[in-house]
């Protein structure tokens, strides 16, 4: 295993200096806590924040924190106040956590933010630049380094790169108001995994990238450029053991026993979070609230545990939330509290980990009732802490922690009165039902811990690397490349077929937009010039498009993917006889199609139709061409046509009409010493299929092919044709050259003897 390089914005020790002196603490949240509890067992350094502001000038005082860290696997990226002001308190969490949570009415965008948030991405990006070796493995985490992965990327592009997010990734509808949005997904997609929680967050993220990049995915496999990143989901565990033998630890025993004093026999529900306004508090409170109103036989008998870890106070949400609870605690416990009796005992600090599990150890309810929750790592150490069977979980279904533990008491924590029953449901359930509720979730956890959770990450993104390496074996490497030109360059005849759309020019949004730029039109003159070349464009384009674009150039054609066809010179001609009655038939129902689609419309041509959807929303897109697909076939069952699927088109025509049938009347005319074919979609395969092993067949794009090879992208096309019509003209200049010598040696000395 390579060395793992952990990025993350805090790290997992943070560092208070007090009277000159520095003190070690482990950070509160789950990233820290549940990341920092497997690092160790990897050869591993963890790059971040470790908390505390030095001076810039200070070189001192940060060779000694860089010093000390080191002995715990740590790096150092010093942030001064000012960063901290508007990439932490600014950007991170006045932005993308408010927006991200689904709290967009809290979201502010400012530009000076962002600056700020893209400039600490770089100072990020530096510092794992210092300490990077070849085989590293990278592995960032969290929305503080969106941008980072692409940074990386650009510096070190062959380099594994993993991203994971711990908060919840939201519905295109919420992630579109980002000012930002795109940079953001371009970042991540510098990564070769991108992992999620949960399964919803991973197809927010590529309805995402589909809507707004226009990446569509094969199983979350997404091609950018000459790359494959790969999403997946990863829902985070716990460090089960640990939580689990604590419980039973004689200090945690202590720590229980000493509560039990205070709460006698009371049932105790726990209320546990970071102070943070996604975590539902008041609403938490008030159903407590409503409960002791509404059915007094609990009142004396039941304590509500409240610990609120002091969390990003220097936000204004997170201080009125503070206010808030105060002020709801006041009440309750003004409103019921007698002198035996506090409803609600409050705590606003951090918990040392004994404090922690014997909280849960004590607790007969968890109430962990999240308006929004990447995960909620608190609510599995809850259940792991239960080693004797009781206690219940009830648990928002908006935590990312739901999918996974089925068998609490699942609320919709906004529902008050849903989560009043449900402390109730959890007071009344039988010690029975509780520990066989808590066996099955104890086994769940046991299972996919942290260390199989990093495990599984790791070996995914490994994976991704993998593939990545094989779908490059096929790219046309720079040797063959070479080969391929020394080929052209020695061949007497050769046979050059190219496809037009997404080939020799790049789609756009409307067909008829999609003309032949000067930079294509310059090469095709340049092929056609060469009296060795005879070159076909072979596409699915009407004649009278082709003819009035390329009327110039002495070229020749296939049009309608095989319909027509037109050797240079000649006049076109139909190679078999076809009917186009059937496209009555046909067009209304495309037209019905494009009437349901908003952006789609129906190309008539003399002998296909074609169903158009670029422009169309891409998921409505492509669901209605499948529908589409589906009706067809049916319609079609007797006629002689086919149905075939483009690059957002469906086409309908001829069934004996394809590409390679109509590049047969070239490659059969003799026996030619170099074919090139390059196309881009579907229907360039039945053109790869007619051509023989040593023939250059080649593939716009990373997709599988027929073809031999294939070419990154689009932009590839030109460049690979100039330099084939370059390697002819520089051997034309060196003949010319060399004969111009010729002659002027023979001037001087008469001519050679025969
Ligand atoms: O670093 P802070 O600003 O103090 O915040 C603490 C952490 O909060 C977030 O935690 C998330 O990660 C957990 C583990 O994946 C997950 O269970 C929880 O639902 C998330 O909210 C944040 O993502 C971390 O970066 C912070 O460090
Ligand atoms: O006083 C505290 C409060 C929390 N934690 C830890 O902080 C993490 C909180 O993670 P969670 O996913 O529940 O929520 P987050 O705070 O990351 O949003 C858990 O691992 C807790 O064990 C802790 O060690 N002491």
């Amino acid at each position: 295993m390579n060395r793992l390089l952990i990025v993350s914005n805090r790290l997992p020790i943070s560092i208070t200096k007090q009277k000159g002196e520095y003190s070690f603490q482990r950070s509160a949240g789950g990233l820290a806590t549940g990341v920092g509890s497997f690092y160790k067992s990897y050869e591993s350094l963890w790059i971040g924040w470790p908390g505390v502001n030095v001076r810039k000038n200070n070189q001192k005082e940060k060779d000694e924190i860089c010093e000390a860290l080191s002995a715990e696997q740590c790096h150092p990226v010093f942030l001064s106040p000012y960063d901290i002001r508007n990439y932490y308190d600014g950007f991170c969490n006045n932005t993308i956590w408010p927006l991200f949570h689904y709290f967009n009415h809290f979201a502010e965008y400012d530009k000076h933010h962002w600056n700020v948030y893209k400039k600490v991405n770089e100072s990020f990006c530096e510092a794992v630049l210092e300490v990077a070796r070849p085989d590293d493995t990278i592995w960032v985490h969290d929305y503080h380094l969106m941008l980072l992965p692409q940074m990386l990327r650009e510096e070190l592009p062959d380099a594994a790169i993993g991203f994971f997010l711990h908060i919840p990734f939201p519905s295109y509808e919420i992630f579109r108001l980002l000012p930002w949005r795109k940079e953001i997904l371009e970042g991540l997609l510098g990564s070769d995994l991108v992992g999620f929680h949960t399964y919803d967050y991973l197809r927010h993220f590529l309805s995402s990238i589909r809507r707004i990049l226009g990446y569509e995915h094969t199983l979350g496999d997404v091609t950018v450029g000459n790359r494959t990143v790969r999403v997946d989901m990863f829902p985070m565990g716990i460090d089960y053991q640990q939580f689990a033998e604590a419980a039973e630890s004689p200090a945690v025993q202590e720590e229980i026993q000493k509560a039990r004093e205070q709460y006698g026999d009371r049932t105790i529900v726990l209320s546990f979070d970071r102070l943070d306004y996604t975590k539902g508090i008041p609403l938490r409170l008030e159903a407590f609230d409503t409960l002791l109103e509404k059915k007094p036989e609990y009142q004396g008998n039941v304590s509500l545990i409240l610990v609120a870890v002091p969390s990003r106070t220097a936000i204004e949400q997170y201080q009125a939330l503070k206010q808030q609870i105060d002020e709801l605690v006041g009440r309750i416990n003004g409103k019921y509290g007698t002198t035996e009796w506090l409803p609600v005992r409050y705590f606003y600090n951090y918990l040392p980990f004994e404090v922690l599990v014997a909280n849960y150890k004590l607790a007969d309810v968890a109430l962990v009732t999240p308006l929004r929750d990447g995960m909620n790592l608190m609510a599995k150490e809850f259940v792991a802490t239960k080693t004797e069977g009781k206690g219940v979980l009830i648990l928002s279904e908006m935590a990312g922690a739901a999918p996974e533990l089925g068998e609490a008491v699942i609320v919709n924590p906004s529902d008050r009165d849903a989560v009043m029953d449900a402390i109730e449901t959890a007071m009344a359930m039988s010690e029975e039902e509780q520990s066989e509720r808590n066996r099955i979730m104890q086994k769940r956890l046991q299972r996919y811990d942290i260390t199989h959770w990093a495990a599984d990450f790791i070996n995914r993104l490994d994976d991704a690397r993998l593939l990545q390496e094989k779908r490059s074996e096929r790219i046309l490497t720079a040797e063959m490349r070479r080969r391929l030109i020394a080929d052209y360059g020695s061949s007497a005849n050769r046979l050059i077929l190219l496809d037009y759309d997404g080939t020799l020019v790049p789609f756009a949004a409307k067909p008829e937009k999609a003309t032949p730029s000067s930079a294509a039109m310059d090469q095709l003159a340049r092929l056609a010039a060469e009296p060795e070349n005879e070159v076909v464009v072979i596409s699915g384009r009407d004649r009278h498009t082709l003819e009035s674009w390329f009327k110039t150039l002495d070229l020749s054609f296939i049009a309608e993917h095989g319909v027509w066809i037109k050797e240079r010179g000649q006049a076109w001609m139909m190679p078999e006889a076809l009917s186009s009655e059937w496209k009555e038939e046909i067009f209304p129902l495309l037209e019905l199609y494009a009437d349901r689609t908003p952006g789609a419309f129906v190309e008539e041509k003399e002998y296909s139709v074609v169903w158009h959807y670029r422009k169309a929303d891409p998921v409505l897109g492509s669901l209605r061409a499948k529908e589409l697909k589906d009706d067809l076939l049916h319609l079609t069952a007797n006629l002689n046509i086919a149905v075939m699927e483009g690059n957002k088109v469906i086409e309908v025509k001829n069934a004996m009409i394809n590409k390679g049938r109509a590049a047969l009347h070239w490659t059969a005319k003799k026996p030619w010493e170099f074919i090139m074919a390059i196309g881009d979609d579907r229907t360039d395969e039945d053109l790869f299929e007619v051509l023989g092993e040593s023939d250059y067949s080649l593939k716009v794009g990373q997709t599988a092919s027929r073809a031999r090879f294939n070419l990154p992208s689009q932009r590839d096309v030109l460049p690979l044709l100039r330099e084939c019509t370059n390697c002819d003209e520089q051997r034309e200049r060196g003949k010319a050259h060399k004969s111009e010598k010729k002659e002027k040696k023979e001037s001087v000395t008469g001519s050679a003897p025969l």
